[in-house]
């Protein structure tokens, strides 16, 4: 815990640089920069270290600054379904966050090799991402982009909700009235797809009952051949849900995925209790899951800590070296 002032000043810490940190492997790879798995020259303890290129912030978003000031709010978060940002430093050229290593990937990838979840396992999963996103509220953040890449798994299995999208920078368009989306749009909600700017944290439960569709049939609910037709199918296609899914499951998807937001399970000042006590969470002990009391349905396997066998080998392939001249 973070010593709190009545242990005495804290030391004040050294300034952090690259070079505390030996790269071990390449686990994400993005537009705007990659992910490595590191170890602390220090301590030896691992991290994921997101590394993103300041000229194509800058270029494509609210200025550095910014980024970077929410970066000291996203330090204070402390939960058990959030992945920790531990540091976050920047030299000329480069915004470095150093986060908690979540050793056992991408939910998804384990989902993948099942195919489907049962509503068991699914329930469990998604009751931490509740629990993730409704802490995320509570500090009046919006999670905005929940989608399988960003729910990984730690050591034991839990689900948790990585860094926040801070490399996804939605192109600001010139009227400055809408944005024009970047990325996945599977699991967006419409209001988000429309490009409104207005968008209030219903925006998450939405996204929730997509994950939930994806888990429990092994894809999201509005799916089509091209971008432009998913958009049309987020924003008007009828929600049509397989026979096998049980009533709850049914009932539970069909309150989430409503399209307005005023009308969406989750909404209101309390809204989080009303899916809380949906019936479809009627198994899941709140308290001892947020206390990492339940056992997780999958427990990733580590052959060594350093491991990175549940990371996708099209990143874990790649040489580690960081582009020698920093200004690349
Ligand atoms: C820009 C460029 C490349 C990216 N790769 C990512 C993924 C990479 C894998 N991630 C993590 N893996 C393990 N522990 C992790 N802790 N925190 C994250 C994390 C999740 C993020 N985000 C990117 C953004």
């Amino acid at each position: 815990r973070t010593p709190s002032p009545s242990n005495g000043p804290r030391k004040p810490r050294r300034k952090m640089s690259p070079d505390d940190f030996d790269l071990l492997k390449v686990i994400g790879r993005g537009a705007y920069g990659k992910v490595y798995l590191v170890r602390h020259r220090a301590t030896q303890a691992l991290y994921a270290m997101k590394v993103l290129k300041k000229a194509s912030i800058v270029v494509h978003s609210k200025d550095t600054e910014s980024t970077m000031s929410e970066r000291k709010i996203l330090e204070a978060i402390r939960h058990p379904f959030i992945v920790k940002l531990h540091f976050a430093f920047q030299t000329d050229h480069r915004l470095y966050l150093i986060l908690e290593y979540a050793s056992g990937g991408e939910l998804f990838t384990h989902l993948a090799t099942e195919r489907m979840f049962s509503e068991e396992n699914t329930a469990f999963y998604a009751a931490q991402l509740v629990l993730a996103l409704e802490h995320l509220h509570s500090l009046g953040i919006i999670y905005r982009d929940l989608k399988p890449e960003n729910i990984m798994l730690d050591a034991e299995g839990n689900a948790v909700l990585t860094d926040f999208g801070l490399s996804k920078v939605p192109l600001e368009s010139s009227d400055g009235r809408t944005n024009t989306v970047c990325g996945t749009i599977e699991y967006m909600a419409p209001e988000v797809v429309c490009g409104k700017v207005h968008y209030d944290r219903t925006v998450d439960w939405w996204s929730l009952g997509v994950v939930i569709h994806d888990m429990l049939t092994g894809s999201p609910p509005f799916v089509a051949s091209n971008r432009k037709k998913t958009m049309d199918a987020i924003l008007n296609k009828k929600l049509n849900l397989p026979y096998y899914l049980s009533q709850d499951a049914k009932d539970l998807l069909g309150k989430l995925l409503r399209r307005a937001p005023s009308a969406r399970l989750g909404t209101g000042p309390n809204g989080v209790d009303n899916i809380k006590n949906h019936r479809f969470f009627r198994k899941i002990d709140w308290k001892k899951l947020a206390a990492r009391q339940l056992e997780p349905p999958i427990v990733p396997f580590l052959s060594e800590p350093e491991s990175v066998e549940n990371f996708d080998s099209k990143f874990t392939m790649l040489p580690v070296v960081e582009s020698p001249i920093e200004t690349r």
